[in-house]
């Protein structure tokens, strides 16, 4: 089993490690246009399983995607990040560019691979690489909602003082810092519904917090982040290598569900080893579905400028 990741930089790095320590796949693929970063990262890396014991093979490529044939999936990390201050919709212009020609790069070797797409502005540059592919819609999912769900769930344990791991919650709708939506109703902790156990205003808070988590995160680093964000590509690649039908939040091509149609945009959806194998059509409180429409209409204006 091959994964390959397109862009060595911090992100794609990271889920390289992180797909390697769990052992997901036997071989991957570390691909960057940067001279010697791909080749370094890897060396590293492979230089760090005596030690944690584990043993994927890792190569790095410069920019030679005959090496990453017949992947099973294609992690696409390739493109600028933002810096402090900015909004992930101001990444447009310079990265769609870039995920137009590594997709049409990458597909010429696996015509059959599940596309995973992390490069921002999220939602537009999935729409941009399922274009640019020619797949059908169920080959290209964008990770966005996973990791915003996961900054939920982190927000939740602090303002409760509850461990991470017993506490789940949702955020759908788009990779943005005003439109994505976490969904109050589906927060619990230990099954227990969290609107009973935080106050409304407590809870609005948490909601603010996990909107800018990655804004907040991009200010402390000076760039955006790549721990979260590389272990919430991993849990995607882990459930579609293993075909684990998992429900999970993933920008994905909506024509009339949700009554949204032609936008990419996080909802929740069955994953497995086709892609993306059906979507959840959950029932939202109203304030709930006037945000997402105003989601969709907000990624619909960034994709006007692609
Ligand atoms: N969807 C998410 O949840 C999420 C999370 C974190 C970061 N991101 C996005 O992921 C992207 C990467 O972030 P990062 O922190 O790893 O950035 P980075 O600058 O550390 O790495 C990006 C890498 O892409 C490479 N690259 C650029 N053009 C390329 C091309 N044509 N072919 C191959 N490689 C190319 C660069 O050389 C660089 O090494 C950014 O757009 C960032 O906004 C998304
Ligand atoms: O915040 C960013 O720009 C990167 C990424 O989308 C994130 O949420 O960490």
């Amino acid at each position: 089993m091959k994964v390959s990741i397109i862009g060595a930089g911090n992100v794609g790095a990271t889920c390289a490690q992180f797909i390697a320590m769990k052992g997901i796949v036997s071989e991957i693929v570390l691909l960057d246009i940067a001279e010697g970063l791909a080749a370094g990262k890897a060396m590293d890396l492979a230089q760090s399983m005596p030690a944690l014991g584990f043993d994927t093979l890792i190569y790095p490529e410069v920019d030679d995607y005959s090496k990453t044939a017949n992947s099973e999936v294609i992690v696409v990390t390739s493109g600028q990040p933002r810096k402090p201050g900015m909004s992930r919709e101001e990444l447009v212009a310079v990265n769609v560019s870039i995920v137009e020609s590594v997709i049409k790069n990458a597909i010429k070797f696996s015509p059959k691979a599940v596309f995973v797409i992390v490069t921002n502005p999220l939602d537009t540059m999935t729409l941009v690489a399922l274009k640019a592919s020619g797949l059908p819609k169920n080959k290209i999912i964008g990770m966005g909602t996973i990791l915003d769900s996961n900054r939920f769930r982190y927000f939740l344990s602090k303002k409760l003082q509850k461990p991470i791991n017993e506490i789940e919650a949702m955020v759908i709708g788009g990779h943005g810092d005003t439109t994505m939506i976490p969904i109050k109703e589906l927060a619990t902790y230990k099954g227990i519904p969290i609107s009973e156990i935080l106050t409304n205003e407590a809870f609005e808070e948490v909601i603010k917090e996990t909107m800018v988590g990655g804004a907040t995160l991009t200010k402390l680093l000076g760039t955006s982040a790549w721990y979260g964000p590389g272990a919430a590509v991993t849990e995607l690649v882990d459930t579609i290598v293993n075909d684990k039908k998992k429900l999970m939040p993933n920008s994905v091509y909506l024509q009339g569900e949700f009554g949204i149609d032609g936008v990419c945009i996080g909802v929740p959806c069955i994953i497995g080893k086709h892609g993306v194998e059906g979507i959840l059509e959950i029932k939202l409180s109203d304030s709930d579905k006037i945000k997402f429409i105003n989601s969709a209409n907000a990624i619909k204006e960034v994709n006007g400028l692609i």
